[in-house]
């Protein structure tokens, strides 16, 4: 078993409702487990700015999948909500994003963990840092916490 982080964003349609039915539907999933979950936070957008703000959350789940089968399962998960992949940085349902897999470090046309933008992202590091403090980011040998510190833009979530 593998423990994986995993980033959930909505901007469109039920929010909250998205959120609840993309871990429901996670969960579901043969070899996926969720263990742990921050609360909601709402964020303003970051990159496109002309859009509604975001709520966004993290997830902890256990997981005896590959890194390439959680993907697939993720995508699965955004296309039963109805993800519309149409401006890119823009509005949707939901969007799920592979932070963590345990200590791996993937570098792969289609796959790329951690997750290339969350040292950068409060969105991702202030959920994350409430249940998973103490995890490193691999390789850069700092924890979430410690990212999570120095992050711009903390107020943007709230
Ligand atoms: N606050 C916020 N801004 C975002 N911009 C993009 S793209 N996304 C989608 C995640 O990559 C988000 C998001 O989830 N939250």
């Amino acid at each position: 078993m593998t423990r994986a982080f995993i980033g959930l964003g909505t901007n469109l349609g039920e929010r909250t409702a998205n959120l609840k039915e993309a871990l429901t539907r996670l969960d579901r999933q043969e070899g996926i487990r969720v263990v742990r979950v921050s609360r909601i936070y709402e964020t303003k957008p970051v990159g496109l700015l002309e859009q509604p703000d975001f709520l966004n959350r993290c997830a902890e789940v256990e997981t005896s999948l590959s890194p390439a089968e959680l993907l697939a399962a993720m995508l699965r998960v955004e296309r039963d909500l109805h993800r519309v992949r149409t401006i890119r940085w823009g509005p949707r349902t939901i969007d799920l994003d592979l932070l963590l897999m345990g200590d791996q470090v993937i570098r792969e046309p289609s796959l790329t963990v951690p997750h290339p933008r969350m040292t950068e992202r409060a969105f991702v590091l202030i959920p994350l840092k409430e249940i998973a403090s103490d995890v490193v980011i691999p390789p850069t040998g700092r924890t979430v916490g410690q990212w999570a510190e120095e992050v711009p833009d903390r107020d943007h979530v709230r």
